[in-house]
């Protein structure tokens, strides 16, 4: 029933997940060296949204992804998820959200434990996030988390990541990031290591858990391609500041800010593709 699918993913789609209201990140200790990297950042986005973060080198795109991921401490401004501040909440509470969101990572090699089986480490964050104690149950849960991913368990789950191809490591780092049913993942760079038809593989792969489990993306990227028909809206970020915001097609198409043409040129140029 294509229809009843749709119309229960648009109403889903209506739900706030994210508010981020002028988020401001300086780094530096000393005030000589001070850097602030987001100035006065604000978006808002709804459960089952891709969001797709793009500027140039240093703009501050995966800090705002580390924030989001709970991995590095805002200077100011608010964070609202799925109904809580979470920048009113001490550490420890804070933590507990890393369960609804989870991380992808640029590297797959240098983000999975050579000494671990796949089984552990995608079982690792079961434990982590204390999800589940029963040691049969959180091995069905990381055998589901492969099958998602499209990896045979039985094949993969005893293997280290050295016996697996890019692709597969990449498949590795989403399933650990899918296991604990988060509805948030931070996508940084995911395909950055990967030959074309991997990339487009793993994009895939991201939409279909979009689509079956509804799960929101911030993807940060620097390959426009990827965006297209993945990303609902994309946000321009430059110096620390969104320069534009909206839906994919619009911004690549009819970019309002000179700064967000010249990216999207000199992106384009980078992937030998037209607009
Ligand atoms: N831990 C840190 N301490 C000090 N400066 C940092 C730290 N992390 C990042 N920066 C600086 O903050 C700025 C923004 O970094 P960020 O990684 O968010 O940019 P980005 O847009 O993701 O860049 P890229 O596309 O190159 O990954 C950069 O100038 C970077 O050098």
């Amino acid at each position: 029933m294509p229809f009843r699918y749709y119309t229960r993913r648009r109403s889903k789609a209506m739900e706030r997940l994210v508010n981020i209201q002028n988020l401001m990140k300086v780094y530096g200790h000393h005030k000589s060296e001070q850097v602030a990297v987001l100035k006065d950042v604000s978006f808002s986005f709804a459960q089952g949204e891709i969001i797709g973060l793009i500027g140039a080198s240093g703009a501050g795109k995966s800090t705002i992804g580390k924030i989001l991921a709970g991995l590095e401490q805002p200077t100011n401004g608010h964070i609202d998820f799925d109904g809580t501040n979470l920048t009113a909440l001490p550490s420890k509470e804070r933590r507990k959200f890393a369960k609804h969101i989870a991380m992808i990572f640029q590297d797959p090699y240098e983000s999975l434990s050579p000494r671990m089986t796949i089984e552990e480490l995608v079982e690792e964050p079961l434990i982590i996030q204390r999800i589940e104690k029963n040691k049969e149950k959180r091995r069905d849960m990381v055998k589901e988390a492969l099958r998602v991913v499209s990896l045979d368990p039985e094949k993969y789950m005893s293997r280290y990541p050295h016996e697996l191809s890019g692709g597969e490591r990449q498949r590795i780092g989403v399933a650990r990031a899918f296991v604990c049913k988060p509805k948030l993942i931070i996508a940084d760079e995911p395909t950055s290591m990967l030959d074309t038809s991997l990339r487009l593989e793993l994009i895939q792969l991201l939409k279909s858990m979009n689509e079956q489990y509804g799960i929101s993306y911030v993807f940060v990227t620097h390959d426009i391609a990827l965006t297209k028909g993945f990303c609902d809206r994309i946000i321009v970020l430059h110096e620390g500041e969104i320069v534009d915001i909206g839906p994919t097609d619009d911004v690549i198409h009819a970019p309002t800010h000179p700064f967000t043409k010249s990216l999207i040129d000199a992106l384009l140029l980078l992937e030998g593709a037209q607009p």
